[in-house]
């Protein structure tokens, strides 16, 4: 059991429309175990005693969160997501500053569609990274043999595996740190798809923080069904 007394903020970027999915509705929206991916995941914080404020993303379209019961929770506070993830992020970072949040508090990003965050994983990020200068994530060393691929589809290299790690979320960042790598990475047009390429770009170097493989983000439709079978 780790401290409860290390306070952090939450966002969860929960405005994408889940394409790869090609399900008849956003997918954080598809049902599993009788409810919804997004209730699961929010349940994986909501009952944290260190948790002091969480910022939900979503679409300025979406017109499924208000048919939720979680929707009337006022433990949850929403931002309008945008066209990236990482836009998405940044706005949930401004609502975060918005609710009283200071720059210096630690801020827990992760993806509405992982529904399966352990809390021993949750709890580990929290201890190990409390004292970091920089923060870091949660991640999985990658366990199958990797191929580069060529625009033929056939293999033009297989790269030294025990150098790659599969990056996962929550990520867990100083919330000025990262507001303000992620503002200035966007503005000069850098590919950001996680929180720690931000901080990359800023040059400085997250820490990885061993989690369990089973943290799937749902991206399409057999992860699902692995998570039904479970
Ligand atoms: N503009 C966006 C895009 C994605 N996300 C969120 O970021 C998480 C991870 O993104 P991804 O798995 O790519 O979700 P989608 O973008 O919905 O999926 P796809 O790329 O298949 O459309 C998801 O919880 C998604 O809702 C977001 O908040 N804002
Ligand atoms: C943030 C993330 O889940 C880390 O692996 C991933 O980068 C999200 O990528 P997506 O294409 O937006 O799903």
């Amino acid at each position: 059991m780790t401290d409860p007394l290390i306070p952090f903020w939450v966002v969860i970027p929960a405005a994408g429309v889940g394409s790869r999915m090609q399900a008849d509705r956003p997918k954080q929206y598809l049902p599993l175990a009788g409810r919804t991916l997004i209730e699961h995941t929010l349940d994986c914080f909501l009952g944290q005693p260190g948790l002091r404020g969480l910022v939900v993303c979503l679409s300025v379209d979406d017109g499924w969160w208000p048919d939720l019961p979680c929707a009337s929770d006022e433990r949850i506070q929403r931002a309008d997501g945008g066209r990236e993830r990482a836009d998405s992020v940044l706005s949930g970072l401004d609502r975060l500053v918005e609710l009283g949040a200071d720059d210096a508090d630690w801020v827990l990003v992760h993806d509405a569609a992982r529904p399966n965050l352990a809390e021993s994983d949750l709890h580990r990020l929290l201890a190990e990274l409390r004292d970091d200068p920089v923060g870091g994530l949660l991640a999985v060393p990658v366990r199958d043999t990797l191929k580069m691929v060529g625009a033929d589809g056939r293999v033009t290299g297989t790269p030294d595996r025990s150098q790659f790690w599969q990056a996962y979320t929550p990520q867990m960042f100083r919330l000025g740190a990262l507001r303000r790598a992620l503002g200035e990475a966007l503005a000069a047009g850098a590919n950001i798809t996680d929180e720690a390429s931000a901080i990359e770009w800023a040059g400085q170097a997250p820490r990885l923080i061993e989690g369990r493989a089973d943290n799937i983000k749902v991206t399409r439709p057999e992860d699902l069904e692995f998570l039904r079978r479970r």
